[in-house]
């Protein structure tokens, strides 16, 4: 890979091209394509069943796709010079010998690419287990392994980080020390791709979302866009309703009643707020109404999650 192409490509850190990956009679991923960009979260979401680990560990040279390319930083993973210095993975919190500490376990790991202690130490204390650093994995709770994996992925300082379901299991806590390490990771430039299955999770932390279902690609979006495309109209209360009413239908709108107010669709609510005054008419409440993410994502994926229930049934 040569030329203004693959520069391009560089800057792009994860690109997946055309993936397809199937495992007997199961096309886990079916011609699957987008990329992430750095200075981003972006969540990775999907019913279950829908891909997602598949992709990840396409990415990171764990399995190998049946045709197309799952690239970070332009190159196959296996053509990465020094993985863990290009990119960081949390795929299995139950990783790693129970009978080690933490601290020899972050070190063996760190020795195989030359990484210093005092990098071990720093890290340690970046995800909170400093004061356990010594103390065996296998007496670590869930969240506690999650740090340590989460410390295992960052230990080459690398660029692109893929994080397959970190908050599984943790508790309010751990969750928020995830979201905002995430985000900070992200506000250091880094690409961060988090998959999950809880809109409502991706929802507080990502600012793009890559949505599949049965291996293909859904939606490739921002979280603002996905709200504004799944928006439910405008509410509008007034005491002149029936007035109104028949003036926004005139400009093109279709109105019902509903509420105690007046829904508009096909208007937005700064235009109705100047239908209105020209006419004098008196606004007591004009509420644009959006589906909630965890709604629109519903939507999105209601065609694989009934595919999906068929296949378990058969
Ligand atoms: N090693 C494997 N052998 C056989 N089938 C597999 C294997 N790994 C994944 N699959 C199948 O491929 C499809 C995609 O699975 P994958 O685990 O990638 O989805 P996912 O989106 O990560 O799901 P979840 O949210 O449940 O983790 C599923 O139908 C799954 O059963």
């Amino acid at each position: 890979m040569r030329g203004p192409d693959a520069a391009a490509r560089v800057g792009r850190m994860i690109e997946v091209r055309e993936l397809t990956k199937r495992y007997g009679g199961t096309a886990a991923l079916d011609g699957l394509s987008f990329e992430v960009r750095p200075g981003t979260v972006t969540g990775f979401l999907g019913p279950n069943g829908s891909g997602k680990s598949t992709c990840m560990r396409v990415l990171l040279g764990l399995a190998a796709a049946d045709s197309g390319a799952a690239l970070v930083n332009g190159r196959r993973y296996r053509e990465l010079e020094r993985p863990l210095h290009e990119v960081g993975a949390l795929l299995d919190a139950s990783a790693g010998h129970g009978d080690r500490t933490a601290r020899d376990h972050l070190r063996c790991l760190a020795r195989t690419h030359g990484i210093g202690d005092r990098r071990v130490t720093g890290l340690l204390e970046r995800v909170g287990l400093a004061g356990v650093a010594r103390r065996r994995i296998g007496g670590f709770s869930l969240g506690m392994r999650q740090r340590l994996g989460i410390a295992a992925a960052l230990l080459g300082d690398p660029g692109v980080l893929l994080l397959d379901e970190p908050v599984n299991g943790l508790d309010p806590d751990g969750i928020r020390w995830i979201r905002e390490l995430m985000r900070a990771l992200a506000a250091e430039g880094r690409t961060v791709l988090v998959s999950s299955h809880l809109m409502g999770e991706m929802a507080l932390t990502a600012d793009r979302l890559v949505v599949v279902g049965r291996g293909r690609l859904i939606a490739d979006t921002s979280v603002a866009e996905l709200e504004r495309r799944f928006r439910r109209g405008v509410l509008v209360r007034t005491p002149r309703a029936a007035e109104l009413a028949a003036a926004l239908a005139e400009a093109g709108a279709t109105v019902s009643t509903e509420d105690g107010g007046i829904a508009v669709h096909g208007s937005t609510a700064e235009e109705i707020g100047e239908l209105a005054a020209a006419r004098g008419i008196p606004l007591y409440e004009v509420a644009t109404r959006s589906a909630s993410l965890e709604e629109a994502y519903m939507e999105l994926t209601a065609d694989s999650v009934a595919h999906r229930a068929e296949e378990v049934a058969r």
